[in-house]
């Protein structure tokens, strides 16, 4: 569809006086969503939807409920599905502009080492001073229409993270971390003691902000939430859609691909190996990954190692059970680092020139120390997955994982028993396939 050249401008009213110190939105996390209001807003305030979108919502066992874009008409590649005019956008230079920069919460964040968060400081402050006006906000429709329950890392309990692999672990809690260090609260002017002291208040707007944010993709570096387009969930390998802006900031999504009828608009959010910032950041597994970072986790990465590929991106476990050669390659290196340095010279030399001849005789060499190597890894982390799974207590109070676990049982059994150990077994399978018979 083509959307129309008038956008409703006018009856757009941001005002940064009064608050209530009553939210108009109830943060906590049972409040239900109002998604009927949500849709009336929208077009009242001039989002344009091609015939066929539509918000679909799903209930979990806990009565949580996902939300999610799906078109019941025929789309074709390159047909634009949704139109946001700029006003509508909660964007971080936006809030800047707005609120004039804050140098002293800045240099804190700086400080702790969050400055590249700073974007999403000035974001996170927009939607506080949103929920602060209340009804006199033009986004209260829009924030009773979220989710206030969360299952990210930033929402997860210490008793969370011990359920956890370590990688995933220390991911969840470095969002933790990150929710508390943005609470930079007393350097903030504009907020009412209220509303600085709103801890839950806080956390929803950070969930808002991490969840639903995106980079504006247009060069600008501008990192914004677009309604109604946030309500896209993620692919990793058949997303649909994506977001474009024009010169005056307004929102178009355009399909990538023909998207037949009764199909889900789909966004990738990014870093598709590596699940455990999906759930790190946004509390789901993503089963459509078609490969998982391998967590053979050194203590120390030397930049021979960087040269030999340790990274998110080339260390993958796929999840047709292939392994990513850099994970062969890391395991001889650190093998030969203990048993022959001259070998793992010649070894990283043969890696830098090229010489993949070298490399592969050295490979069959050692083929028998490297997939050992391999299967007391998969082991030794089937045998924790098993550890963390057992701490599983459906009965008890249930802290965030648990709570996670239950809400989508099958999800936390697939991705736990099958999920993981499946590809974990079929690695560890074709691991063993390649272990010369015995003479
Ligand atoms: C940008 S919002 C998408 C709209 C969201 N589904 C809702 O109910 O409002 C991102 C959130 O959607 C959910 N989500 C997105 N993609 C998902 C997926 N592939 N599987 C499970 N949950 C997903 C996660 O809860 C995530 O934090």
């Amino acid at each position: 569809f083509t959307p129309s050249a008038v956008s409703p401008r006018t009856r757009f009213r941001v005002q940064s006086i009064l608050f209530e110190s009553d939210l108009a939105t109830d943060v906590s996390e049972g409040a239900q969503r109002d998604i009927a209001s949500f849709e009336a807003w929208a077009s009242d305030y001039g989002i344009q939807r091609s015939e066929g979108f539509q918000l679909v919502g799903q209930e979990d066992i806990s009565s949580n409920l996902d939300v999610s874009a799906i078109t019941t008409g025929d789309i074709s590649a390159g047909e634009c599905v949704l139109y946001v005019p700029q006003e509508l956008i909660l964007s971080s230079y936006g809030a800047m502009e707005q609120f004039g920069r804050l140098d002293e919460a800045e240099a804190l964040l700086t400080q702790n080492g969050y400055e590249g968060s700073i974007r999403e400081y000035y974001l996170i402050l927009k939607i506080l001073k949103e929920l602060e006006l209340g009804q006199e906000s033009p986004w209260t429709a829009y924030f009773n229409s979220l989710p206030r329950f969360y299952s990210n890392g930033a929402s997860m309990t210490p008793f969370c993270y011990s359920c956890l692999p370590p990688y995933a672990a220390k991911i969840c809690k470095d969002e933790r971390a990150r929710l508390n260090n943005l609470s930079v609260k007393r350097v903030v002017p504009f907020l009412s003691n209220d509303t600085k002291g709103n801890t839950k208040a806080w956390k929803f707007a950070y969930n808002l902000a991490y969840t639903r944010g995106f980079d504006a993709s247009d060069g600008s570096n501008e990192y914004c939430i677009v309604p109604m387009a946030d309500y896209c969930n993620h692919h990793s390998t058949e997303s649909n859609v994506e977001m474009a802006f024009d010169d005056f900031g307004n929102c178009y999504v355009h399909a990538t691909r023909d998207v037949p009828a009764n199909t889900p608009l789909l966004l990738n959010y990014g870093e598709s190996y590596n699940p455990s910032f999906l759930l790190a950041r946004y509390g789901f597994l993503d089963e459509s990954s078609p490969a998982s970072f391998c967590k053979i986790l050194p203590s120390h990465v030397s930049n021979e190692m960087k040269d030999l590929g340790y990274s998110h991106e080339t260390m993958l476990f796929y999840h047709n059970g292939e392994v990513a050669e850099e994970v062969w390659d890391h395991l001889l290196y650190v093998i030969l680092g203990e048993t022959d340095v001259d070998m793992q010279q010649m070894f990283y030399q043969a890696h830098m020139a090229g010489d993949y001849e070298t490399k592969s005789s050295i490979h069959s060499q050692y083929s028998g120390q490297t997939v050992q190597g391999l299967i007391e890894h998969i082991d030794t982390f089937l045998l924790d997955l098993d550890a963390k799974s057992s701490k599983v207590n459906y009965d008890a109070q249930p802290p965030r994982v648990v709570c996670w676990a239950f809400n989508d049982e099958f999800q936390w059994q697939m991705s736990f028993s099958f999920e993981f150990a499946h590809l974990w077994l079929l690695i560890r399978f074709n691991t063993y396939s390649k272990i010369p018979m015995p003479k």
